[in-house]
C-alpha cells in the first residue's frame, strides 16, 4: 500500500500525512508541483520528527507518478467527493496506490481518467468535503483493516 498526494497546496496536511504514513507503515509520495518546498529539509524545520521513520517521495509530475506506479503493478484508487462508490464497499488490495487530490481543487479530469478505481467517503449533504488528511487517514485505515496491514502493535507491558 501507498499513499499519494496530487500537488498538495497546505504543507501542513502534507506533514500530517506524511506522518500518518510513518505510524502505520505506508509510504507517501507527492506529487509535483507543491505549493510549498517538499525538500526533505523543509519538513525537517517545520518540526517533522517522524520524516526520518517515513518513506517519504517525490515526483516532479502525474505522469512520473502514474508510470512509477504501474511499473510496480499497483492499482490507483482516487478518492473523490464526486460520482463514486462509498470507499467501505471497495475491495482494498495490498499493493494499492491511494491518491488524494490538492486541497484547492482535487484532481484535474484527466487524472480522474486515469485512476483505475474512484471511491467516496459519505459525508452528510450539502457540505463540500473532508480535510485531505482527514480523508487520507480514513481511507488508509479502512484499506489496511480490510487487507489486514497494520502493523503488530508493541506488546503489551
Ligand atoms: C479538500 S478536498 C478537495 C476539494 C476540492 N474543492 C474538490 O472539488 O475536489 C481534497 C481532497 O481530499 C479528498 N477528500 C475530501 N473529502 C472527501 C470525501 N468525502 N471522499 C473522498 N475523498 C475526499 C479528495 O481526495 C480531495 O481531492
Amino acid at each position: 500500500m501507498i499513499l499519494a498526494l496530487y500537488c498538495p497546496d497546505i504543507a501542513q496536511n502534507a506533514g500530517t500525512t506524511i506522518r500518518t504514513g510513518a505510524c502505520l507503515g505506508v509510504p507517501v509520495h507527492i506529487i509535483e508541483p507543491a505549493g510549498f518546498p517538499v525538500a526533505a529539509a523543509a519538513f525537517r524545520r517545520a518540526g517533522m520528527d517522524y520524516l526520518d521513520a517515513a518513506g517519504f517521495v517525490r515526483h516532479a509530475s502525474f505522469d512520473a507518478f502514474d508510470a512509477a506506479r504501474r511499473a510496480e503493478g499497483r492499482r490507483l484508487v482516487l478518492f473523490t467527493t464526486t460520482g463514486a462508490a462509498a470507499y467501505t464497499d471497495f475491495a482494498f488490495a495490498p499493493t494499492d496506490a491511494l491518491l488524494f487530490g490538492r486541497e484547492s481543487a482535487g484532481v484535474p479530469e484527466a487524472v480522474h481518467e486515469a485512476a483505475d478505481a474512484r471511491v467516496t467517503i459519505p459525508m452528510r449533504p450539502g457540505l463540500r468535503a473532508l480535510n485531505v488528511a482527514v480523508s487520507a487517514a480514513m481511507g488508509l485505515g479502512e484499506a489496511l483493516r480490510q487487507t489486514g496491514g497494520f502493523p503488530s502493535p508493541a506488546p503489551a507491558r
